[in-house]
């Protein structure tokens, strides 16, 4: 396994399943669990301190509300981890746990996407993979070409849809 997928709860699994998506579709192994700080402390510690030797390399982490398992997960590893907020059913729109997870003290970092952007998280890990891993790298730029080819499209409809465009016109 690349990547290890951890999530606080279940109930997250909606959202995070999208990272594993991503990851299928650039034919990137990974595991996904429940892991939490505050349900599961002693799984998390060993979840945690295991990941390197088990040859995980990134950790992708969502939790919705008091979000600690990102952060904690970060404090015992060396592995980089992504951290993606949640807004869970009884959350604060979601800001309890972005704050959570992207508010670390210097020194334990958490690569943090924006709210429930587990896709964005799966792409981030595979960016990561790719930096070592030629063919990996390639299927990331050729990822990013075609969300290109894809934008242009849309400006040409907007041209023939009749809407005024003096910058490639
Ligand atoms: N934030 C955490 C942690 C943690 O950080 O350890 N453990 C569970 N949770 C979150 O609690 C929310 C509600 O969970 P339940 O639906 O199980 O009550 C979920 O979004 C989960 O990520």
């Amino acid at each position: 396994m690349h990547v290890g997928i951890i999530m606080g709860s279940d109930s997250d699994l909606s959202i995070m399943q999208a990272a594993a998506d991503v990851l299928k579709e650039f034919g990137i192994s990974y595991e996904l669990t429940v892991v939490s700080a505050h349900r599961t402390p002693l799984r998390m510690v060993e979840y945690a301190q295991k990941a390197k030797e088990r040859g995980l390399k990134v950790i992708i982490a969502g939790a919705g509300g008091a979000a600690h398992l990102p952060g904690m997960v970060a404090s015992i590893t060396s592995l980089p981890v992504i951290g993606v907020p949640i807004k869970s059913s009884n959350s604060i729109d979601g800001w309890d746990s972005v704050l959570s997870i992207l508010q670390m003290p210097n020194g334990i970092p958490v690569a943090t996407v924006a709210l429930n952007a587990a896709k964005n998280a799966g792409i981030l890990a595979a960016t990561i993979l790719g930096a070592f891993d030629e063919n990996l790298g390639n299927k990331v730029a050729t990822y990013k070409q075609n969300l290109e080819k894809e934008v242009l499209k849309k400006v040409d409809k907007l041209k023939e849809g009749g809407q005024p465009n003096g910058f490639d016109a």
